[in-house]
């Protein structure tokens, strides 16, 4: 087998072809990651490739053997391929997860101070409000948008996002990857998702009560950010349980340079407790950028509106927490109440990606897409002036 630096011109346009291979839980090329050991052409044009993986018949594993098949198949001048698939050594191993982190050792704490990633922490006053949903939207909407974007199941009490996000079927929720110390999150619909809903084992999601105290929790959480490799994020979401618990004040500790958004409903007897997970958020010094209505009208078969949840809960957060020393802090879209959204999440095939044109859909992928061209404040960003000439 041949490396790329002694290829022939045919085995060449392989590993070109196999640099489109990306590993779908590190979501880098395989070629990058040092995976594809080899590459042999013959005079007939059939293709060997060979590749080490971490670890040997997982989901991850089967799709990385049959995508690097259909990549060298698919390379000019190849008739026929086959794919030798071997597994790391300890050392191997080793040498792969430093490529990987790229010498984490000397790189700065992930989502420390220094880091580029936005972090996007969403909390709700209420539970039941559309949390999980909205967060889980947000995400995979941020995700097609090209960014490379996290989720933090936090709801430690209430995991739902890897039901929301199709990662969690007939009570089995899909664990993360163990590559020696590292944990490697599942991807779902560009999105990698960590949440306590993965660690509970064999034991089935639907019938285990979490029933951590306080110091548990903020070690499970601490154990998110430091132990769980997501590689450089634009973004990292992360879905609060509702109120204004442990993990909340646990998450301003741990990432104090977070922003919180606020869910809410249009009703107005949920705007005290709304606002009052939005105080301890900034207690913890963390911004509070924004709130979401979730849950505004119904949209009837004759056009009108249905008002389930009456009016104007978003507006009053938002001017309730809006003031002199913290700013505005705008309303940032009212999603409507919709049966398609619902199906969505149950189904786990997130609205936003399959029926766009659902309503609540629409105005997730439109908050969105104002929160992507927000960026991080102002600081590192190029301003819209040029100088005078
Ligand atoms: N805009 C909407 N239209 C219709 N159904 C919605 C909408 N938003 C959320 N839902 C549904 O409401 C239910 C509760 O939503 P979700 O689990 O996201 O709430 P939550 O605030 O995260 O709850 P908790 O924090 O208590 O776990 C879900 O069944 C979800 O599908």
């Amino acid at each position: 087998m041949r490396a790329r630096e002694s290829a022939s011109a045919e085995e060449l346009a392989v590993w070109r072809a196999l640099d489109r291979v990306q590993d779908p839980e590190i979501l880098r090329p395989i070629t990058e990651l040092g995976m594809v050991t080899g590459v042999d052409v013959t005079s007939s044009g059939e293709a060997s490739v060979s590749i080490l993986l971490t670890i040997a018949g997982c989901p991850a594993a089967r799709r990385i053997e049959a995508d690097t098949l259909a990549a060298a198949e698919s390379a000019p001048g190849i008739a026929a391929a086959r794919v030798d698939v071997g597994v790391m050594t300890p050392e191997q191993r080793r040498a792969f997860t430093e490529r990987v982190r790229g010498g984490a050792e000397a790189r700065p704490r992930q989502f420390g101070p220094d880091s580029l990633t936005r972090v996007i922490a969403v909390t709700s006053g209420k539970g039941g409000v559309g949390k999980s949903s909205l967060t889980a939207g947000l995400a995979v909407a941020l995700a097609a948008q090209g960014l490379s974007v996290g989720l933090v199941d936090a709801d430690v009490f209430g995991f739902s996002i890897p039901g929301i996000l199709g990662l969690s079927r007939d009570g089995r929720t899909e664990q993360p990857t163990r590559v020696d110390d590292m944990i490697l999150p599942p991807v779902a619909f560009g999105v990698k998702v960590v949440s306590i809903g993965m660690f509970l084992g064999e034991a089935d999601p639907r019938s285990t009560a979490v029933s951590w105290r306080g110091p548990m929790l903020h070690r499970t959480i601490e154990q998110f950010l430091r132990d769980v490799w997501f590689g450089d994020l634009d973004v990292l979401l992360l879905d609060l349980p509702p109120g204004t618990g442990d993990v909340a004040i646990s998450v301003g500790q741990l990432l104090p340079q977070a922003e919180v958004l606020v869910v809410t409903t249009p009703q107005e007897a949920a705007a005290d407790v709304a606002v009052r997970s939005a105080l301890v958020a900034r207690q913890t010094g963390q911004r509070v950028t924004g709130v979401i209505e979730n849950m505004s009208g119904l949209r009837q078969p004759d056009g009108s509106v249905l008002e389930l949840f009456g009016s104007g809960g978003g507006a009053l957060v938002a001017s309730r927490l809006s003031d002199e020393e913290h700013g505005d802090v705008p309303l940032l879209g009212s999603v409507p109440l919709s049966p398609g959204f619902r199906e969505g999440g149950d189904a786990g095939v997130p609205a936003v990606l399959d029926r766009p044109q659902d309503p609540a859909a629409a105005e997730v992928l439109r908050i969105a897409a104002g929160i992507a061209g927000r960026g991080r404040g102002l600081a590192g960003r190029r301003l819209g002036v040029s100088p005078r000439g």
